[in-house]
């Protein structure tokens, strides 16, 4: 079963108390950035920061990610070596334009295991796309390396790049998040949603999660711990969506018994993609607690 990401939370590198809390809150992954929430004469200090976070803090089960510099700046390879060094699980690469980027940055990271003698391919990537050609680029971006778990919009630095801004409609973000999703659906990866910078607009963040809920994107990042709760709440499945997947699931057990991969149930059919559905919406109750292990719904 593949991993739930529904909330990816910006931690800024340089924030030891935002660092040492962060596992508190029960993001599905922690990204610590060494990037734009960082400043030029912080860049060292935050590397640090964030290499004794990894190796020293328990951060539970929540998947750690780190964003790096580009490689197009100084920082950008010693990011990668720290990283790896500290054994974080995924490398985000921003601003990412080309496959090429990803390309390079893959090479730095394979060196880098290769010098601390870590296993070669241990270190996931994922790369946020955030200009006009990037998300032009997305479908090939998606599928440049095996290392890529996922790819993400990054659409503050998008929409400056579109020269227009954000509008509460998201129609500014419309043909980003699709090629973004395509991409990342035809690479077999995930696709994550962008920052909601209003941290206060309960509203306007809800309305914006509906959106990229219903458009299928596995996750937001998010910026502040506020917004978590929110997210998973739109990623729950209804009692009702339960049942129903329940339903399926025991289908297609009896049909499998029977030696078929196909069967109908209240007379709509059930085969392959109803049942992936069906696990992907168990999987959302249990992070949900709305099922226990077994999948019996706790609210019966
Ligand atoms: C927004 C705000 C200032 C609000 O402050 P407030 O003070 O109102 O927060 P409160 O709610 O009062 O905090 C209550 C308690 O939670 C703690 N707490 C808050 N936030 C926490 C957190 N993130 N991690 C852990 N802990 C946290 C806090 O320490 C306190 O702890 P305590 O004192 O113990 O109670 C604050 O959240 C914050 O700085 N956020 C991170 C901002 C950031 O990372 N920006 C860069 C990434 S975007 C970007 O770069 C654009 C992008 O690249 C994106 C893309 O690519 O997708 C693109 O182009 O679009
Ligand atoms: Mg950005």
């Amino acid at each position: 079963m593949e991993r739930l990401r529904r909330t990816m939370m910006f931690v800024p590198g340089n924030n030891p108390a935002m660092i040492k809390d962060a596992g508190i809150y029960g993001a599905d992954s922690i990204m610590f950035d060494l990037e734009d929430s960082v400043s030029l004469a912080e860049k060292d200090a935050a590397r640090m920061l964030v290499f004794e976070a990894l190796k020293n803090v328990d951060y539970g089960n929540s998947e750690l990610v780190v964003r790096i510099n580009g490689l197009d700046t100084d920082m950008g390879k010693a990011d990668i070596y720290a990283m790896v060094k500290a054994g974080v699980e995924v490398i985000r690469l921003p601003k990412t334009e080309t496959p090429d980027d990803v390309v390079e940055t893959e090479k730095v990271i394979a060196e880098a295991e290769k010098f601390f003698g870590i296993e070669n391919g241990r270190t996931h990537m994922m790369a946020a796309i955030e200009s006009a050609e990037g998300v032009l680029n997305a479908p090939a971006i998606a599928k440049a390396s095996d290392r890529l778990i996922g790819i993400a919009l990054g659409a503050e630095d998008y929409v400056t790049n579109m020269k227009t801004h954000r509008y509460p409609d998201g129609a500014e973000l419309s043909f980003a998040r699709n090629m973004i999703l395509h991409g990342a659906r035809a690479a077999g990866i995930a696709a994550f949603d962008t920052v909601y910078s209003d941290v206060d607009n309960t509203e306007g963040f809800n309305h914006e999660v509906e959106i990229i809920h219903e458009l299928g994107f596995d996750g937001k990042s998010v910026i502040n711990p506020r917004q978590i709760p929110l997210v998973n709440a739109i990623y729950a499945p209804s009692e009702k969506e339960i049942r129903n997947a329940k339903a399926v699931l025991n289908a297609i057990e009896e049909a499998h018994k029977k030696g078929s991969g196909v069967i109908s149930l209240h007379g709509k059919m059930v085969d392959k993609p109803v049942v992936a559905r069906a696990e992907r919406t168990m999987a959302l109750a249990k992070a949900s607690h709305l099922v226990d292990k077994e999948g019996n719904i706790y609210v019966e």
